[in-house]
């Protein structure tokens, strides 16, 4: 776990914002799938899932347009459009198949909704792929609110989607923090002016211990101590 700055210590939040792709679950092998199942169709090489994890979090349109890239083929925004219709066909079915939660996730939500925190998620997936795999895993009991990338707010790295959670949740910005695996996650919860906790081996180009969040951890176990929600001490 990396030292935690003086805002860090501070911050008593009333509500945790979690990333979905990446922090909650590892979509990836599903994501990979998908895209790859369109690139065969098109006679191109499929990428190994390593490669798409590293695209990931920008929404599925700039996936494909990423995956498309990597291969060298730049598609005109007629074809990137139909593509991404079919992505979101494709990866439709395929939603659980290969998607895990990643460690310690389940028990941090409960953690922060057992304590009357409040609790969203806000993701650049679509919304209704966000509430099925949320059900899978039976996390939505315990999500107030879901802001997805298709909700009419300008996708992360802005702030629209964190304020728009907050808003619903009724609860300030300066008292809430983002939990996420990403750049575009730091970026949006600073242009937000909301704390934020990097998971590392989520889905990043680059070391998030190297982006300068408020903290980072190994993974979601280390959450409920660092928001004081156990016995042990927070930092
Ligand atoms: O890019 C996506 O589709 C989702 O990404 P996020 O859940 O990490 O915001
Ligand atoms: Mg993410």
């Amino acid at each position: 776990m990396s030292e935690p700055s003086k805002a860090w210590r501070r911050i008593q939040p009333a509500a945790v914002l979690f990333d979905l792709d990446g922090t909650l679950v590892d979509s990836a092998p599903d994501i990979a799938a998908a895209v790859n199942e369109l690139l065969t169709q098109d006679g191109i090489e499929p990428h190994p899932v390593s490669a798409v994890r590293k695209m990931i979090g920008h929404g599925l349109e700039k996936l494909v347009e990423r995956a498309f890239e990597a291969r060298s083929v730049t598609l005109s925004s007629q074809a990137l459009a139909g593509r991404h219709a079919a992505m979101n066909k494709v990866y439709a079915r395929h939603l659980t198949d290969l998607t895990t939660l990643r460690p310690g996730s389940a028990e941090a939500v409960r953690a922060v909704r057992a304590d009357g925190i409040g609790c969203a998620v806000v993701t650049n997936k679509p919304e209704a792929f966000s509430y099925t795999i949320l059900a899978h895993f039976d996390l939505l009991p315990d999500i107030e609110t879901v802001v997805g990338g298709d909700s009419g707010y300008p996708k992360k790295p802005a702030p629209d989607m964190l304020l728009a959670a907050c808003d619903r949740l009724g609860v300030p910005p300066g008292e809430t923090v983002l939990v996420g695996d990403s750049g575009a996650d730091l970026a949006s919860a600073r242009a937000a002016g909301i704390a934020c906790i990097l998971v590392r081996g989520g889905y990043c180009d680059r070391p998030v211990d190297e982006l300068g969040a408020d903290l980072v951890i190994a993974d979601l176990n280390a959450l409920p101590a660092v928001l004081g929600l156990t016995e042990e001490a927070s930092p």
